[in-house]
């Protein structure tokens, strides 16, 4: 298949992140003209599902992970290394799928009024029977009856027909053959392995993909955010299109901040504690945890070690002397040997640990000095007090 349709929109400068827009069954990039706006902050590549719009028919029996490795392609051939990816409906699960299987394209993910499986496999089979039958004009009043909620329909009759049309004039070869790759579609079990910052919306009055289909992408995708918006059916980015386009503004831009923080978080952690011991944990780190790990990567290492004030080395001692009086031996033993190896003199952290014996107690120093003792025999350096050497 040659390249996806697409245009793209600048962003306001040349290094703006992309954003990547993938609609819904029956819709062309046109979709997204309510998401324009969103170019005040990305540069905006707006893709024509396969067989839509001005895009190529799909092979027979293409699933959504082709159609994802299509979207990687024109990311290629436009030499975009990474880009946020927001998708609606069918435009969600490749987006979903582009997650899973390329998360090292994907910086961000906005899975709107979307699905892990989009019902019973056989109702997309005989949709897909229909259309070739009888044309996408013969479901694309019903299609759009789901797209809107009955209060928008009768106040916006114009749009709710240009819609109507828009489905209509898709390809229904091209309109087939992405139902039955959603009546293939199934990613329930591959959602934990998600780690881009996922964020989820659904329309509360969704009669095509409810909201319990959002609930459980949130459930399973550890890095997500979930919003519900009342009043919205099926298209939730052209009915509610002011909140919608908000929720991605805010939570992509957030994620680039969050992003730039879990990076020098990540340089001052394996500075601090060393490259060994971050990358045991971050070997270590599962769904369960991942959350956890975010939080103290970006938190602890990227905000409060970088804080101006307190060079690292206070920082270190500080942390020995806190650990040491609450008695957290675990972290306390890491702590000291991190700073040890780091060139600390160990006659200064002994120094600590007199100093917080007065005021935290006895038992708790006489632990740590004996923590102490066993690090630097491990470490192979010498004890013996500075004011011993010659
Ligand atoms: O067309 C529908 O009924 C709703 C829908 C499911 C997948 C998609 O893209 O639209």
């Amino acid at each position: 298949m040659t390249a996806l349709a697409h245009s793209v929109i600048p962003g306001p400068s040349a290094d703006a992140d992309t954003l990547t827009l993938i609609g819904s069954l029956g819709s062309t990039r046109a979709m997204w003209n309510p998401q324009h706006r969103l170019a005040r902050h990305f540069r905006l590549l707006l893709v024509d599902l396969p067989g839509h719009g001005d895009s190529p028919l799909p092979k027979p029996g293409s699933t959504i992970a082709d159609f994802a490795t299509s979207v990687i392609a024109l990311l290629d051939e436009l030499s975009i290394d990474s880009t946020h990816v927001a998708g609606l409906s069918i435009g969600g699960a490749i987006a979903q799928q582009l997650a899973i299987a390329s998360p090292e394209r994907v910086n961000g993910v906005v899975a709107l009024c979307t699905s892990a499986r989009f019902g019973e496999p056989d109702s997309w089979l005989d949709r897909a029977a229909t259309v070739r039958a009888d044309g996408t004009s013969a479901i694309a009043g019903a299609v759009v009856g789901r797209w809107f909620t009955p209060g928008f329909i009768e106040r916006n009759p114009a749009e709710v027909a240009e819609y109507t049309r828009m489905v209509a004039d898709t390809d229904s070869e091209g309109y087939a053959r992405c139902c039955e790759a959603l009546a293939q579609w199934d990613s329930r079990a591959d959602l934990g392995r998600i780690g881009s910052p996922t964020l989820v919306i659904g329309g509360a009055q969704d009669p095509a993909t409810p909201p319990e289909h959002q609930r459980l992408i949130a459930d399973r995708v550890a890095t997500s955010r979930l919003a519900i918006l009342d009043d919205a059916a099926h298209v939730a980015s052209v009915e509610q299109a002011g909140a919608v386009n908000q929720l991605i503004d805010d939570f992509l831009r957030g994620t680039d901040e969050r992003s730039a923080a879990f990076d020098l978080g990540m340089r001052t952690r394996r500075s601090v504690l060393g490259d060994a011991h971050v990358d045991r944990s971050v070997a270590g780190t599962t769904a369960f945890t991942e959350p956890f790990q975010d939080f103290i990567t970006r938190v602890a290492w990227g905000d409060v070690w970088n804080r101006p004030g307190i060079d690292h080395q206070w920082r270190r001692l500080l942390t020995i002397a806190i650990l040491t009086a609450v008695g957290n031996e675990h972290e306390l033993d890491m702590h000291i040997r991190a700073a040890l190896r780091a060139g600390v003199q160990p006659d200064l952290i002994g120094e600590v640990l007199l100093h917080t014996a007065v005021y935290a107690g006895v038992p708790n120093s006489n632990r740590a000095f004996a923590l102490g003792k066993a690090a630097l025999a491990d470490l192979g350096i010498p004890d013996t007090s500075q004011a011993d050497t010659p």
